[in-house]
């Protein structure tokens, strides 16, 4: 067993200030003209400061592989991964699942680590192309596997509370490295074993 400990804050920004964003969301519910004071919401500024600080802050996990002694070969699919995610252009929830698979190499990866790594790159301002992206480099570059297919499919909040107002869009979006990229008949298998999980 081989073990990395990850920080993920290592990767985005410092820790929130959560004092000071307190403050802000005090200024920001006063210029929306919400009254702040009102024995319902008098705590609401560092209420909305704590939220927003922990939908930005990942967990720290330890990445855990395995040797690949059984030389396993097959298509490894972790889906229905949950996805709570900010969307960088409107701080906006988008929620869904992610569909993670790889085809490994000389080492096997702890199946939660699959929703570790989901999560590292989840909160913090995102898109979704880049999230699915992020998570599809990251198992690359850590698993060395001889493929890797990255499948998220989300519901933005920004457009379907306000905006376009289209609740109940769902946004597919997909990355594929290496034998599941070149490889029609395992890119297939990958699609078809994702999409067959709706
Ligand atoms: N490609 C992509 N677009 C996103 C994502 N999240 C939000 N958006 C879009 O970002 C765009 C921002 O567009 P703007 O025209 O600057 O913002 P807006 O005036 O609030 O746009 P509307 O939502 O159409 O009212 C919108 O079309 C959003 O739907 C994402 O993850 N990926
Ligand atoms: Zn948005």
């Amino acid at each position: 067993m081989t073990t990395l400990e990850i920080r993920p804050r290592d990767t985005v920004s410092p820790i929130p200030d959560t004092v000071a964003a307190e403050a802000a969301a005090r200024d920001f519910l006063a210029a929306l003209g919400v009254d702040a004071d009102t024995p319902g919401t008098l705590e609401t500024p560092g209420r909305m400061a704590r939220a927003w600080a922990e939908m930005l802050t990942p967990r720290e996990f330890e990445m855990t592989t395995f040797p690949n002694d059984e030389g396993y070969d097959e298509l490894v699919v972790v889906g229905d991964i949950p996805v709570q995610s900010l969307c960088e252009h409107h701080m906006l929830p988008f929620t869904g699942a992610a569909h993670v698979g790889y085809l490994p190499g000389d080492r096997i990866l702890g199946l939660s680590k699959f929703a570790r790594v989901v999560e590292m790159f989840a909160r913090r301002p995102q898109v979704q192309e880049r999230l699915t992206r992020q998570v599809a480099d990251w198992l690359d570059e850590h698993l060395a596997p001889r493929g890797v297919g990255v499948v998220i499919e989300a519901g933005h909040s920004c457009m379907s509370l306000r905006g376009a107002r289209a609740t109940g869009a769902l946004t597919r979006t997909t990355a594929l490295s290496g034998e599941l990229r070149s490889d029609a008949a395992l890119r297939a298998e990958f699609l078809s074993s994702v999409g067959g999980a709706r």
